[in-house]
């Protein structure tokens, strides 16, 4: 399979015209928010930096639309669901919620704003109805399509570790998160504030249906066939499943128009996973201190502050005493090795802060606070781009598609404020959780010595991180991730989440690829030939035209599943794809995922690279640190006590080029490049 993105994704744009936009705020909610003045615009910054000029040609640029002016009515700056902000002011450093990032459009990017699109909704009405086949009938059961097309088969990685895997999450948390129905609600202010866990029962716990399942608008169960190799034993009827909170359930979609499921987090890559995406999250995890983040120290170490919800968020603690994690994301507590990097993040921001509080003590806990907070999100930046991504992306992809300029010095002045940073549904919901078949079911714990010295099995820690702070076990699943091979990118997922996913004290649990395809569904995403389309790829007329890209054995189960190929999800044949090369997704969700990154690269004002702002830049010689002395190796090196020695490479397996050194080896960043002797941040 040739693959070649740049035209595909202009192709692209050229079949769907303006045709995407963001429905905005109807009058109903308007009501709730408090009337301010109307946006003001600022002059938005233009390129103009020092050394690298990139031609603005790259993918994002044909897939995006020109942005409605304001107060069109369709303009997401005055009519999201979420709160626009009343004005913006410029500022040094990015806000908490992401508002004011694209100083003409307020509220891109930000918490409580519905997912972008690159193909129309796919409701069955036009409206919210659940999708059927073009028939009319339903569409093959989840779980069957589960179990039939994405087996368990422990085919490792023969490169990659189940850091790379791991980071992903990490990541995806960054970027999004569905509305759930309970999960937010409007405070005495009617400020929209994020709750704990979903709390609506469409199928209980012992899998039965709840009464309502059926009438029940929010409520799609996924029902279990009566022949469930697994489930049948235990006369499971269902798995839970609510679906996501959108447009119309806020009231800000006009009568007709489709539902936009909502995200309530920011779309940006700004580790809003640490430190929250609204005041009301950031608040109770700042210490107002030297420009700290709380932390509890135990053993010496520390780890975030207690989660005072421990019985919502960590249900399987078996006693209020259990540590329970409080941070930026509400999913930080759901498996071990999340938690671990999630504490890294943390660590590495109070270890930052206290190297500027030596340097600088004129600074105030803001300052501090705003300066650790601006380096930690270009170090990782740095990291994702440049480490991460071109092992799932393909680094040649990344190149073309100016994704990454390796080897460039000074700034990348590619920031266009008419690329819409929100994170697509296509993405969220489809090509990112592809990535779930990365996922080992048995985690290693390592010695310092890289020796296995133990083994858990996941689901028996899913929001449970007790196993962090038993002995030393942050420090030997850390080197886990490192020494562990991941599971092999294809359609083979560990039964862990497909058989036994937050089983908690049962013997069975839910099926995570039996939701990510009813949540496609539930989010009305567009069928596969429809996004092959939208991406330029050859879009097959019939089930023998998909053997093009999908194994003869799979195709078969398609053809016995799906009445006609129109009909196959999104989120089903995209995983079944045989990979590009180089890359580890098949050449529908490659498009899908470079697009996404491309426009949360150059939809971001605040991208460390970028330099047209001098209130914002990294000076030339900041930046050249965070680009020598950021990496994953140092981040593990730096933040785990026990941790002497790394593989300069930590998204990979030791190997031949990749040996263990000492920490003291790797390059580190040069926080002295911080020092404000003339105080010019002093406030
Ligand atoms: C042990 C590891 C993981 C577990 C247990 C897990 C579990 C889950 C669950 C339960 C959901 C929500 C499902 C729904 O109700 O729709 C989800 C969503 C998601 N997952 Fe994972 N996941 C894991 C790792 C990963 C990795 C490695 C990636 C990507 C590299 C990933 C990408 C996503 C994405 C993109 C979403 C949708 C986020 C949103 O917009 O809400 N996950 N995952």
């Amino acid at each position: 399979i040739s693959f070649n993105p740049s035209s595909q994704v202009t192709t692209f744009l050229n079949s769907i015209g303006s045709s995407l936009h963001i429905t905005g705020l109807g009058a109903q909610y308007a009501k709730v928010i408090p009337a301010g003045p109307p946006p003001q615009r600022l002059p938005v910054m233009g390129f103009g930096g020092q050394q690298f000029q990139p031609q603005p040609s790259g993918p994002g640029l044909s897939f995006s639309n020109p942005p409605p002016p304001i107060g069109s009515g369709t303009d997401p700056a005055t009519q999201t669901c979420g709160l626009a902000p009343p004005f913006c002011t410029a500022s040094r450093y990015r806000s908490i919620d992401g508002s004011c990032n694209n100083l003409a459009r307020p509220a891109w990017g930000m918490p409580q704003t519905p997912y972008g699109r690159l193909v129309p909704y796919n409701y069955a009405d036009g409206v919210s109805a659940w999708p059927r086949a073009r028939s009319g009938n339903p569409l093959p059961n989840p779980r069957l399509l589960s179990n039939r097309l994405f087996p368990d088969l422990n085919l490792v990685s023969p490169v990659w570790n189940l850091n790379a895997q791991q980071w992903g999450q990490i990541i995806t948390h960054d970027m999004s998160l569905t509305a759930g129905v309970a999960q937010t609600r409007l405070d005495q202010c009617h400020i929209l504030v994020e709750e704990d866990k979903d709390q609506l029962t469409c199928c209980d716990d012992n899998g039965q249906l709840a009464p309502d399942s059926a009438t029940n608008p929010t409520c799609a169960p996924i029902l279990i066939p009566p022949n469930d190799p697994t489930h049948a034993p235990y006369g499971t009827q269902c798995m839970n499943f609510v679906r996501t909170g959108n447009t119309r359930d806020r009231g800000c979609t006009p009568p007709n128009a489709p539902a936009e499921p909502i995200t309530t987090v920011t779309a940006y890559m700004d580790m809003s996973l640490t430190y929250g995406s609204s005041l009301s999250q950031a608040n109770p995890i700042r210490a107002n201190q030297g420009g700290r983040m709380v932390t509890v120290l135990r053993g010496g170490r520390e780890f975030p502050p207690q989660d005072p919800n421990i019985t919502l968020t960590c249900e399987s603690a078996q006693s209020t005493n259990e540590p329970c994690y409080l941070t930026g994301d509400i999913r930080t507590n759901q498996n071990p090795q999340l938690a671990i990097l999630q504490i890294i993040l943390l660590r590495e921001h109070n270890r930052v802060a206290d190297n500027l509080a030596v340097l600088n003590p004129h600074w105030t806990d803001e300052i501090l606070f705003q300066e650790a907070r601006r380096i930690c999100i270009a170090q990782y930046q740095y990291i994702n781009y440049y480490e991460y991504l071109p092992i799932f992306l393909g680094l040649e992809n990344m190149v073309k598609n100016k994704l990454i300029y390796p080897g460039v010095r000074g700034y990348v002045n590619d920031y266009n404020p008419n690329v819409d940073p929100s994170v697509l549904d296509e993405h969220a919901t489809a090509a990112f959780r592809h990535f779930h078949t990365l996922i080992r079911g048995f985690l290693k714990l390592v010695s310092e010595r890289r020796q296995v010295v133990g083994t858990i099995r996941l689901s028996d820690w899913f929001n449970r991180p007790l196993i962090l702070e038993v002995g030393t076990g942050f420090d030997d699943l850390t080197r886990g991730l490192t020494e562990q091979e991941e599971d092999f990118p294809d359609q083979f997922w560990t039964k862990e989440i497909t058989q036994f996913l937050f089983k908690r004290d049962k013997e069975v649990g839910g099926d995570l690829r039996a939701t990510d395809i009813q949540r496609g569904r539930d989010h009305g995403l567009p069928p596969y030939v429809e996004t092959r389309a939208a991406c330029g790829l050859p879009v097959p007329k019939s089930f023998h035209d998909l053997l093009d890209y999908i194994s003869e054995d799979n195709v078969k189960v398609l053809q016995a599943t799906y009445e006609r190929v129109e009909d196959v999800d999104l989120v089903v044949a995209g995983s079944l794809e045989r990979n590009v090369p180089g890359a580890q997704a098949g050449p529908t969700f490659l498009c899908i995922l470079t697009e996404q990154f491309y426009r949360t690269r150059v939809g971001d004002r605040y991208f460390f690279e970028n330099g047209a702002d001098p209130n914002i830049a990294f000076t030339p010689s900041q930046l050249e640190t965070i680009r020598r002395g950021s990496s994953m190796a140092r981040l593990l090196c730096d933040n785990v006590d026990s941790i002497q020695v790394m593989q300069p490479k930590a998204f990979q397996q030791v190997g031949p080029g990749n040996q263990i050194v000492p920490c003291s080896q790797l390059p580190s960043v040069d926080y002295t490049l911080w020092q404000d002797a003339r105080g010019h941040l002093k406030k």
